[in-house]
């Protein structure tokens, strides 16, 4: 435990115990402050944030009663609630001392204190400060919030926060829809490198001619389309973070192909000669388990290791049912806002459902769900009946079990990659390797 940032406060009448703790501690910590004089206090409080206080119970007065520490105490509490207090007292003092760990003290130490347990103390006060400031340390992504209470969740923002300011190589895996692109943002942003590229590409919607050309670009005249320069998604992350989605379907040439890059961390345009040099963050994504990325025969391990350096797993929502009603709080009321119904609620029976419900889709489906609700609902109270699941999901679940037929495959690929790109209907196309004209007509097909 690192105490050397801490600033200590001491405060005591008798400058024997101020020297005695300021020897005691310099050397442990970045600045003791010693004050004789209790009136002291507020300004000093005013100046600086001490992470643990150190205060005597008596001064000396007309009459000594310990009492004065109770005042100091409370005093101090009124200007900052979260202040740490270690109260020193005399041994006769002891159910005072008792009394100041109700009023809101740390902890106290009886006179005359062994300077193995004033460190103790200190240290783990600051201990505990600090693991739950970090507990309570939400990631910040501009434009959304990550929210969430569950363990797991929080978990996942101690990760973040460590892993972040580090270059490591994160993997995040989790189902569809669990806020993987949340979170590779939240990295990005709360890293060193948050002020240049962000560059996100989905790699396993790419055709294997795509691969290549996307990320690495190419000269002109490299193939028959290249009509220009065109640089990489490598290249135009440089300096940034580079965050490759789908990652666990990739074929094995594609992985060899990705290995060579991230190895000689440079880049070769398609029809160049000359090598770029490559600095980027990389994260990865994928909806695969680990198991299952570790099967050598889908998955190389060389490039399994090299994209892993630190992995996430953002558990399903179903698996995280504190989470659940604090997203759809925040949901409806972004939908409210945004539907122009204010004062909009949920009834008791509409949070039982969203409860029990197990979320194939996780936080997207939830999120639909929500948005459907608020823009059907008659009334400004949402009850279980206005809580429609989606059909899409339904259908894959189901589909997941049993449907092997080849048309119903299709049809709930086709619904899964639409409801995916939000309704983008380019996208949807690019991401199945077909047309437009194409996606439309299996649309028409199969009635969507
Ligand atoms: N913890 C969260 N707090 C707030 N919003 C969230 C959270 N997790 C996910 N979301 C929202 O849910 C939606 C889906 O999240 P996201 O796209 O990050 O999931 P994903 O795991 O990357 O999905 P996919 O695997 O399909 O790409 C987004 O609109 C995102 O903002």
């Amino acid at each position: 435990m690192q105490l050397k940032n801490a600033n200590i406060l001491v405060i005591d009448d008798d400058v024997d115990v101020l020297t005695a703790i300021r020897l005691l501690l310099k050397s442990q910590v970045n600045e003791v402050v010693t004050e004789k004089n209790p009136n002291n206090i507020i300004s000093l409080l005013s100046e600086k944030k001490f992470e643990v206080i150190i205060l005597d119970m008596n001064f000396n007065g007309l009459v000594n009663t310990g009492n004065e520490g109770i005042y100091w105490l409370n005093k101090i509490k009124e200007i900052d609630q979260e202040a740490d207090i270690i109260l020193i007292t005399a041994y006769g003092d002891i159910d005072l001392a008792i009394r100041s760990l109700k009023e809101g003290a740390s902890d106290f130490l009886l006179k005359p204190w062994k300077n193995e347990k004033l460190i103790l103390s200190v240290k783990e006060i600051i201990e505990k400060k600090r693991s739950g400031r970090e507990k309570k340390w939400k990631p910040q992504v501009e434009g959304s919030k990550i929210l969430g209470e569950s363990d797991a969740m929080k978990e996942v923002f101690v990760k973040i926060k460590k892993v972040a300011p580090t270059d490591a190589n994160v993997l995040i895996l989790g189902e569809n829809g669990t806020g993987k692109d949340l979170i590779a943002k939240a990295i990005h942003e709360n890293s060193l490198r948050k002020d240049n590229p962000f560059v996100k590409v989905d790699v396993g919607a790419l055709t294997s001619s795509l691969f290549e050309s996307e990320l690495f670009g190419y000269k002109k005249g490299a193939f028959t389309d290249a009509r220009e320069d065109r640089e990489g998604r490598f290249q135009a992350a440089n300096g940034g973070t580079l965050f490759l989605d789908e990652i666990g379907n990739i074929s094995l040439q594609q992985q060899a192909r990705l290995l060579t890059v991230l190895q000689n961390r440079e880049v070769t345009p398609l029809g160049s000669t000359q090598a770029v040099p490559l600095d980027i963050r990389l994260i990865c994504a994928t909806n695969l388990n680990l198991a299952s990325l570790a099967n050598e025969e889908n998955f190389r391990k060389d490039l399994i290791y090299r994209i892993n350096t630190v992995e996430i797993t953002v558990p399903p929502l179903r698996e995280r049912e504190s989470d659940i009603l604090l997203l759809a709080n925040h949901f409806v009321e972004i939908y409210a806002e945004k539907y122009l119904k204010p004062g909009f609620k949920v009834d008791e029976s509409f949070k039982k459902k969203l409860t029990q419900y197990h979320f194939p889709g996780n936080v997207r489906e939830l999120q639909y769900a929500l948005e459907r609700s608020v823009i059907m609902a008659d009334q400004d109270i949402l009850h279980a009946q206005d809580l429609v699941f989606s059909p899409i999901e339904k259908y894959q679940a189901g589909n997941d079990k049993k449907d092997t037929n080849l048309e119903a495959v299709e049809r709930s690929t086709i619904l899964k990659v639409i409801e995916k790109n939000k309704g983008n209907i380019s996208r949807s196309a690019k991401e199945l390797g077909i047309t437009r004209t194409a996606l439309y007509r299996r649309m028409n097909k199969y009635g969507l």
